[in-house]
């Protein structure tokens, strides 16, 4: 299912992604001004070649996954739970310099009855989310073995990994820096990147989604280099889609890596 929302942070986009390359890697909790979200509707024709990111969350059952995704691709909350069952799954699009880029966000069952038919849809993630209630303790101890069971389906080299503790809201500020203590603690082990969010007020809930955006295109522009065989910025990369040839052409300035 689709959503097509109204653009947010819109300003110029520039034409080049040199200034976007030269701020990677992005600092935790930014995002690159040139990230939109897409009011433009794209007929099913149009989606074939468009760059889609495969995300999934997992976590312990009722932690809020169903929550934050809800929040961030309807901006709805509900307070009554409805167990996930399986799996249910989001697109939200983006554009990034003009670009089309799509994240699939898989929502997957805590339940332990529903484990296995939501494992079967681990594969081919770019990144993992792991959600843990940050005012149960025994879930952020289940992070570890969710991300192993997720790590079996994937990459453990190339996919991004995120921690993010759920439910801000319900902490008091002494109980939110403890509890920071020990997920940080998880995260560097893991290493993941941290997030706290609230899905109820919606602190946190976008930047940390336009980041996930943020990290998961640079990672597809990196592979495209890569395969490619560009090296260095200078280069041209071709963003394949077969409905425009859309060329993202480096600045010369600054060699990004080392031949
Ligand atoms: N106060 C508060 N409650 C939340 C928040 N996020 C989720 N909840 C509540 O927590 C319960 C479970 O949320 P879900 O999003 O359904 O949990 P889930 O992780 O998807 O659960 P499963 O689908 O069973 O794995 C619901 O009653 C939500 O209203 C939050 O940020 N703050
Ligand atoms: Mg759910």
């Amino acid at each position: 299912m689709s959503h097509v929302l109204g653009l947010e942070l819109r300003r110029e986009a520039p034409p080049l992604l040199g200034p976007l390359l030269s701020s990677f890697p992005l600092p935790a909790g930014s995002w690159p001004s040139q990230i939109l979200r897409s009011n433009h509707r794209f007929s099913t024709t149009n989606l074939t070649g468009f760059k889609i990111s495969k995300v999934i969350v997992v976590g312990d059952l009722s932690v809020g996954k169903t929550c934050l995704i809800n929040r961030f691709c309807k901006d709805t909350f509900d307070k009554n739970y409805k167990a996930t069952i399986g799996v249910d799954f989001e697109m939200e699009r983006f554009e990034v310099l003009g670009v089309p880029f799509s994240l699939q966000l898989w929502d997957t069952a805590g339940q332990e009855r529903f484990k296995c038919i939501a494992s079967t849809y681990y594969r081919g993630a770019q990144a993992i989310i792991i959600v843990f209630n940050l005012n149960d303790v025994a879930s952020l101890e289940h992070t570890k073995q969710w991300l192993a069971d997720a790590l079996k389906e994937n990459d453990p080299s190339s996919v991004l990994l995120f921690l993010v503790g759920s439910k801000k809201d319900l902490s008091t500020p002494a109980q939110y820096v403890l509890m920071e203590k020990d997920a940080l603690k998880v995260a560097q082990e893991m290493k993941a990147e941290y997030w706290a969010v609230s899905s109820l007020t919606g602190e946190n809930v976008r930047e940390f989604f336009f980041r996930v955006a943020a990290l998961t295109f640079e990672a597809n522009v990196l592979a495209e280099l890569e395969k490619s065989g560009a090296r260095r910025i200078g280069d041209v990369v071709r963003i394949h889609s077969e409905d425009s040839n859309l060329y993202l052409t480096a600045s010369k300035k600054k060699p990004m890596c080392c031949p």
